[in-house]
C-alpha cells in the first residue's frame, strides 16, 4: 500500500481510537474493576470494552484484513496473517497506569505491512493527546478541541540525550549497559506506548527497552515514531518488525535521530 493510501485511512482509526477512548473513560470515571489475566497481568472490563469498539470498526474499514488484538489473542484468538497485511491493536496499553490512574494509558492501533508499521494512532484519552502518523512527514499530535501539529523529532542534543524509560517495567543491567555507551542528560519514565510519542514530538532522544513487549504494545508507537523522522531497531541494527508467531518482541532501541 503507497503511503498515500496509508494516510487516506488515518482520519477514520483516529475516530475508531478516539471512540475506544471515550469507552476507556468511562470505566476510568466510574471505577475499576480488575480481573486478573492467564499471564497475570491486570486486565479490566475498560480493555474488553475498548476492543469490542476497535475490531468491528476495522473489519469494516478494510474488510478481509485481520485483526491482531490483545484481548481476543489473550483468549486464544489467533488470525491467519500469513496475507502480510494485518492490523496490530492494544485496546488499552499501561494498565498498570490505568489502575494507579496517572493518565499514562493509551489506545493503539497500527497497520502492519510485510512486517512493517506503515500506520499507527496513539490516544491518551484521560489527557486527550492523540499521536498519528502514515509514513515519513506526516506525524501529529492532535488535543482534544485543538487544531493537529504537525510533529518532528528533534536534532541529536549536543549536550548530551534524554532517555524515556517505562514506569513499571524495569530493565536491568542490559539497559546500564547499552547506556554507557551514550552521553545521557537526564532520564524520564513514561508508561505505555507514549514513550514512542515524547521521541515523535522532540522531547526525548532514546527509547531502549531491554525486558518483554508484545507487538501491539508497540506497532502503533513505532508507525508513529517513523512517520516523525525516528527509527526503531534491535540492539545489533536490525529492523524490529511485526508478524512473528507468539507476537512477542525481541530487545529494541527507538531513536529520535
Ligand atoms: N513480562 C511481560 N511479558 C509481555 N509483555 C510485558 C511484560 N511486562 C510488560 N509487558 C508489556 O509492557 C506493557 C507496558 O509497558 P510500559 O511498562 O512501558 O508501560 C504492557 O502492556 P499492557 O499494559 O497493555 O499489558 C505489557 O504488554
Ligand atoms: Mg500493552
Amino acid at each position: 500500500m503507497p503511503h498515500a493510501a496509508a494516510a487516506s485511512l488515518l482520519p477514520t482509526v483516529r475516530t475508531i481510537a478516539h471512540e475506544a477512548g471515550q469507552v476507556i473513560l468511562r470505566f476510568y470515571n466510574d471505577g475499576i474493576d480488575v480481573a486478573t489475566k492467564l499471564d497475570g497481568s491486570p486486565v479490566t472490563q475498560a480493555d474488553h470494552a475498548a476492543e469490542a469498539v476497535i475490531v468491528p470498526a476495522l473489519n469494516h474499514l478494510l474488510p478481509g484484513i485481520p485483526v491482531v488484538a490483545e484481548e481476543a489473542t489473550a483468549a486464544g484468538h489467533r488470525p491467519d496473517i500469513s496475507g502480510g497485511r494485518f492490523w496490530l491493536v492494544d485496546p488499552l496499553d499501561g494498565t498498570k497506569e490505568f489502575i494507579s490512574r496517572n493518565g499514562e494509558f493509551t489506545v493503539n492501533i497500527a497497520l502492519v505491512e510485510d512486517g512493517r508499521p506503515v500506520l499507527g494512532v496513539v490516544y491518551a484519552p484521560a489527557t486527550g493527546d492523540l499521536y498519528a502518523g502514515a509514513g515519513p512527514g506526516t506525524a501529529v499530535h492532535w488535543v482534544e478541541g485543538r487544531h493537529d501539529y504537525p510533529i518532528h523529532v528533534r536534532p541529536r542534543p549536543a549536550e548530551g540525550l534524554t532517555v524515556v524509560a517505562s514506569r513499571s517495567h524495569g530493565s536491568g543491567p542490559a539497559l546500564e549497559t547499552f547506556l554507557a555507551g551514550y552521553p545521557v542528560k537526564e532520564r524520564i519514565t513514561c508508561g505505555s506506548s507514549l514513550k514512542f510519542c515524547a521521541l515523535a514530538c522532540g522531547k526525548a532522544d532514546l527509547y531502549p527497552r531491554f525486558g518483554p513487549t508484545s507487538e501491539w504494545d508497540t506497532a502503533a508507537g513505532h508507525a508513529v515514531l517513523i512517520a516523525a523522522g525516528g527509527r526503531v531497531e534491535q540492539p545489533d541494527g536490525s529492523p524490529l518488525v511485526y508478524g512473528k508467531a507468539d507476537v512477542l518482541n525481541p530487545d529494541f532501541v527507538a531513536y529520535g535521530w
